[in-house]
């Protein structure tokens, strides 16, 4: 399998080649050549595999130059119990018939981040010491990518981990999840802006090639393929664990921000698994609504980024809606690149309405939309906890209030669980008026002392910052 970039550049680079990276060179995003499809027979096969060999099987798909041995090696240390605290690894859960959750967030940060960060701190780890190399890692995040990197990456050798957050604007425990690590490879950053400043600036660096191949500077956020790959493979599991056969078909809702997760689903989708139609859940942040309705992609400011109680999601700017982009355009890289790169850096904003290949985001790729509030998101966590006696954390309670909107008798509707309440106590408490228990291991990790750099949103300081954290390091 080779990757090629959403907006032309001429190199074709095998996965090892990628895996440490960011963005393409021309600032585009990789995207496999192209999408490997199924049979029924395939499908027939996978269906009874554990976790991490249907990840070894999907994962074989699209990495060719990792010797499978190690590949199926690098699944089955990932992919354990231990880990993920059942054997099913990411059970679905029937709340009433023809609604289920599918609970991926059982790992050791409470939120589907981990279901592929911890993939990828094996395989970098794998990389690295193959190569001999070490890998400085600057990531973004809104919340969960953060500590899901930070408790992959805790303790690897030759990996360091740069990583920077909205200030504020975390939830409590997503801040004492992240700043309490003491952890010498372990660099918080929290930046005077939203998480979109952040994301800016790990674009900005990753698009300075010098700096980038001076500092072995790496990505962990949804924009490195390796992460998006990993979470094709709950899409798969949840399915064989809804359906009895191949023609069945089933419905996704997914509580979307940077359409990471979501595109995974249209990856799979793309490969031949029986999704009919994969439903995007926005909180007030609603770009991503607002363009499946109309065609207009419309980024907004920091001042237009609102502060929500799904805070995770509070992003204006959605990464990987290039990839699915790229696709809706027939893969035209030039019209991507246009899109992507000259109007949204001249005006902010684009417009497919009248596009004829718009019309294709719903009838041919099967996407359909929807936005949930912070009433909706407190009626909801309410409503589960009452006729489900199932406490949902905010993110996963959009994900629920639009699934119910777009459930079709008949089709099986699977929504996606993004993150354990326990995250987000201050909601849960304000719905529920009762405290989420945190596990154990938790325990008191409010008090703990924390650590971190406050920085402005600024890509030379940032660089700066490294830069100098760096040579400390070696003196
Ligand atoms: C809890 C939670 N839910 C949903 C999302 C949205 O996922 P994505 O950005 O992949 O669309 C995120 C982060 O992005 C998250 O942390
Ligand atoms: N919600 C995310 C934002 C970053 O997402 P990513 O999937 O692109 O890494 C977070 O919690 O940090």
């Amino acid at each position: 399998m080779h990757y090629i970039s959403t907006r032309g550049h001429p190199e074709r680079r095998k996965f090892r080649e990628i895996l440490l990276e960011g963005l393409a060179p021309d600032g585009g995003l990789y995207v496999p050549e192209v999408y490997p499809r199924l049979d029924d027979a395939t499908l027939d096969r996978w269906r009874g595999l554990s976790y991490p060999v249907l990840a070894f099987e999907i994962l074989s798909l699209y990495i060719d130059d990792i010797p499978p041995a190690d590949l199926m090696a690098i699944c089955a240390k990932t992919y354990r119990p231990e880990v993920f605290g059942t054997a099913r690894i990411a059970p679905v859960r029937t709340l009433e018939s023809g609604l289920h959750v599918a609970e991926l967030s059982n790992g050791p940060t409470l939120a589907f981040k981990d279901m592929a960060m911890q993939l990828l701190g094996n395989l970098l780890e794998y990389e690295l010491a193959r190569r001999g190399e070490e890998l400085n890692i600057l990531g973004a995040t809104s919340g969960d990518t953060g500590s899901a990197a930070e408790y992959a990456m805790r303790g690897k050798k030759g990996i360091r981990v740069f990583m920077m957050s909205p200030h504020g604007r975390m939830s409590a425990f997503q801040q004492a999840q992240m700043f309490s690590l003491q952890d010498d490879n372990i660099q918080n950053i929290a930046i005077e802006g939203v998480f979109d400043d952040c994301q800016d600036i790990v674009k900005a660096v990753s698009g300075d090639a010098d700096f980038k191949r001076r500092h072995r500077i790496g990505a962990v956020n949804s924009i490195n393929w390796a992460r998006l790959v990993a979470q094709v493979v709950y899409y798969f599991s949840a399915y064989f664990q809804v359906t009895e056969e191949n023609s069945s078909e089933v419905d996704f809702a997914v509580p979307s921000g940077n359409f990471g997760n979501v595109c995974a689903g249209h990856v799979a989708r793309m490969m031949g698994l029986p999704i009919s139609r994969l439903v995007i859940a926005t909180n007030e942040n609603d770009v991503l609504d607002e363009f499946f309705r109309t065609g207009v992609y419309r980024v907004r400011g920091r001042a237009d980024t609102y502060e929500t109680s799904s805070p995770s999601m509070d992003i204006s700017k959605a990464s990987n809606l290039e990839r699915f982009v790229f696709d809706l355009l027939g893969r035209d890289a030039s019209r991507t690149r246009s899109l992507f790169d000259d109007q949204l850096r001249e005006s902010g904003s684009f417009d497919l309405s009248g596009d004829p290949a718009f019309g294709r985001a719903a009838d041919h790729f099967g996407f359909r939309s929807g936005k949930s509030t912070h009433a909706d998101r407190l009626e909801t966590i309410r409503g589960a906890w009452h006729r489900f006696n199932a406490v949902i954390d905010p993110h996963t309670a959009d994900g629920v209030k639009v699934a119910r909107e777009h459930s079709v008798s008949d089709v099986p509707m699977i929504v996606l669980e993004t993150a354990l309440p326990v995250k987000f106590a201050e909601t849960i408490r304000e719905a529920l008026g009762r405290e989420p228990v945190p596990p154990q291991r938790f325990d008191g990790i409010e008090g703990l002392p924390r650590r971190f750099k406050l920085l402005p949103a600024d890509a030379q300081t940032v660089k700066t910052y490294i830069a100098e954290t760096l040579q400390a390091a070696v003196c």
